[in-house]
């Protein structure tokens, strides 16, 4: 499959989580074109969460605030949700940066069922993170680009691998949580 019919695939079905339902991919891609959404591809798509667009990122250094406890950031909070005990909840609640906060929840032993619980810890991190009137602005005003978690390591679930191993193939979990809250906030603003 060739990298531009891969990266229409993976906007197609980004957008369905973004609201546009119920069509065959092709249509969907044919009628966002029509809308002027998407032109060729990528370009219209926020791919890769870094320079202007490293707020997107759980690494961006925005207090997060879930269950009336606040966190440095997103990634902490996250992180620290895979904790069994006080300590470890702690320790990676504590670190010092959000890289430390994956590193330390990387060490310590996660809770049984982490991979059934992952992606709803992710959606409620994700909406807190977003409760934030700035950055639900932010959010809301890329409209329905496609958002893209591009990534070079190697992280297909959460987002897309863009080395040539992988060659920009993942499951965008993090794209698809930000895209399903970006459309939650606009309903929220409708209604
Ligand atoms: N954003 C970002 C990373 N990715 C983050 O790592 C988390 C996945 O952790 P795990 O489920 O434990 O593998 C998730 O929050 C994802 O967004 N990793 C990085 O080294 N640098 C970064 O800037």
């Amino acid at each position: 499959m060739s990298k531009s019919v891969d990266v229409e695939r993976i906007i197609a079905e980004t957008l369905r989580t973004a609201g546009v339902q119920g069509a065959h991919d092709a249509a969907i891609a044919e009628a966002l074109r029509n809308r002027g959404l998407l032109l060729d591809g990528i370009e219209t798509a926020i791919s890769g969460f870094s320079g202007e667009h490293r707020w997107l990122s759980n690494f961006w250094l925005s207090p997060v605030t879930l269950d009336g406890v606040t966190a440095a950031t997103a990634e902490h909070h996250y992180q620290a949700a895979k904790a069994m005990n006080t300590d470890d909840w702690s320790q990676v609640m504590s670190a010092e940066t959000p890289g430390a906060a994956k590193r330390a929840g990387s060490a310590i032993e996660a809770r049984d069922d982490w991979d059934d619980v992952k992606v709803q810890v992710m959606r409620r991190v994700t909406e807190a993170k977003f409760k934030y009137p700035d950055l639900a602005k932010r959010l809301l005003d890329t409209g329905h680009a496609p958002l893209i978690e591009e990534n070079h390591w190697h992280d297909t679930f959460w987002g897309v691998c863009s080395c040539d191993v992988h060659g920009y193939s993942g499951q965008n979990m993090l794209g698809r949580i930000l895209m399903d809250v970006r459309q939650s906030l606009r309903v929220k603003l409708s209604a």
